[in-house]
């Protein structure tokens, strides 16, 4: 049996929805904390299985974990218990692959597990590992490991074919320690970089261009310990800007951050939404569906749309008059929740890896089954817009990634029950 819910459709939404930390911005900073020895206080950490996930995995490498209060951990590092990330935890979750810059930084010799694929694409780690060798490791692959040498490092030039959030993770934390300079060229600019390079250099890192296609790393000798608050979630924020939008009442989120998500902002404004801040971070959302316009979008790296917004938003976008399109190029298979919408009576095909949303028919609600996070995240989002009772199957893909979704949401006038189904 796993976890599902059981939604009740059309009901307003009123109150303000509190966004929690980042987790592709916690798990980096968390994972940081192996880059030095001393004891780390990370707040506002989310409350999820892969936040549980890495935990296991730091604990198993031998730091101490406590959990203090919800979201704030005190981590101790007292150096490296073993060498090996086995695949028993890296399979449960792929951010679990970042581990590997910091045990190339501090130890002669490393083993980590392969992350393997999911269902959004097959996500090869060739970029990470061409960077950690041209920052002198010497790499080799058995039987689905990857076992790092990496006595000899120095700073070097590295240019991704592709700006990939992780491998520019993985390689800054690989090279704050390194001798010499070290320039990340067609780097990753997504907030969640700049979060764990504003981590690293309160531990003493010397990072700059962060934000922009350039890092400049610095080697230093030492770094020291530090206690950091993780950034709010920007996805998990912009999910709910959409949940305000597609029902009826006056739903608020607080924290949500809309510079943080690139053009996701404009793209609203153009179909005629409205945002305004109250009090500094409660943010309102204007504008009725029916009188939304539709859109064209395509999800690129930061500052352009964001691909983990891109399930929720096709959502919205069937939801409104008049046909639009989406076209994902980050993930080769990230329209696994078209055939879901579908059932709950949405006209929406794929045509050359776009899709071509035919918006604006009313949602009933089905039996629907979540492939990945975020499109288990707009499953939801169709049951509260859909006519009658929505049940989300596989809902452990959602509790990856949303802090306690069903229980905010139901705090602001939802009806979500968390219920148990065959898998
Ligand atoms: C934990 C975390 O932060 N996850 C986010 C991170 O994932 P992740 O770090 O895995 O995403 P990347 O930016 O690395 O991947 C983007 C694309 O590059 C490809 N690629 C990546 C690395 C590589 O070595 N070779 C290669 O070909 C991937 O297959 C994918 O098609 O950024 C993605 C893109 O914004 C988000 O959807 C994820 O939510
Ligand atoms: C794809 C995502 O995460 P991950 O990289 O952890 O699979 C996501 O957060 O939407």
């Amino acid at each position: 049996m796993v976890d599902g819910f059981k939604i009740t459709g059309k009901r307003a939404l009123n109150g303000v929805i509190p966004v929690s930390g980042a987790k592709n911005a916690a798990l980096p900073i968390l994972i940081g904390t192996l880059v030095e020895k001393g004891e780390y206080i990370i707040r506002n950490v989310p409350n999820l299985r892969d936040i549980r996930v890495l935990v296991k995995l730091l604990e198993d490498l031998g730091m101490t974990v406590e959990q203090i209060n919800e979201n704030d951990y005190k981590i101790i590092n007292n150096g490296f218990r073993r060498n090996e990330a086995s695949y028993e935890i890296v399979k449960k979750m792929r951010a679990s692959f970042l581990v590997m810059g910091p045990m190339i930084s501090n130890l002669n010799e490393s083993v980590v597990s392969l992350p393997g694929g999911c269902a959004i694409g097959s996500r090869p780690v060739d970029l990470h590992i061409k960077g950690f060798e041209a920052l002198g490791a010497e790499i080799t692959q058995v039987h689905g490991y990857i076992h790092a040498k990496s006595d000899n490092l120095k700073g070097a030039e590295i240019n991704l074919k592709f700006p990939s959030v992780g491998a520019t993770e993985n390689l800054m934390m690989a090279a704050v320690k390194v001798p010499g300079k070290t320039i990340i060229g067609n780097a990753a600019r997504e907030p969640e970089i700049v979060d764990l390079g504003n981590f690293l250099i309160k531990m003493g890192a010397k990072i700059t261009g962060l934000g922009t296609s350039s890092i400049e790393i610095e080697g230093v000798e030492e770094l020291h310990a530090c206690e950091y608050s993780v950034m709010p979630d920007r996805i998990e924020a912009g999910t709910y800007i959409i949940a305000s939008i597609i029902t009826d009442g006056e739903l608020k989120v607080k924290d949500a951050r809309l510079d943080d998500l690139g053009v996701f902002k404009s793209e609203l404004e153009d179909m005629g939404i409205i945002f305004e801040y109250e009090d500094g971070n409660i943010l309102k959302i204007n504008g009725k569906l029916e009188s939304l316009k539709p859109a064209r979008i395509r999800t690129i790296p930061h500052p352009g749309f964001p691909t983990d917004m891109q399930p929720q938003m096709m959502l919205l976008l069937s939801l409104v008059n008049g046909t639009s399109e989406l076209e994902e190029t980050v993930f080769e298979n990230r329209f696994m929740h078209v055939p879901e919408f579908n059932r709950m009576g949405t006209d929406i095909s794929i045509r050359h890896g776009v899709a071509v949303v035919s918006g604006g028919l009313p949602l009933s609600g089905a039996e629907v089954m979540a492939s990945d996070l975020r499109a288990g995240a707009a499953l939801v989002l169709a049951g509260l817009a859909a006519e009658g009772t929505t049940v989300v199957n596989r809902v452990y893909h959602i509790d990856r990634g949303y802090d306690k979704l069903e229980e905010k949401l139901n705090k602001v006038g939802a009806k979500i029950e968390r219920i148990k189904l065959d898998a």
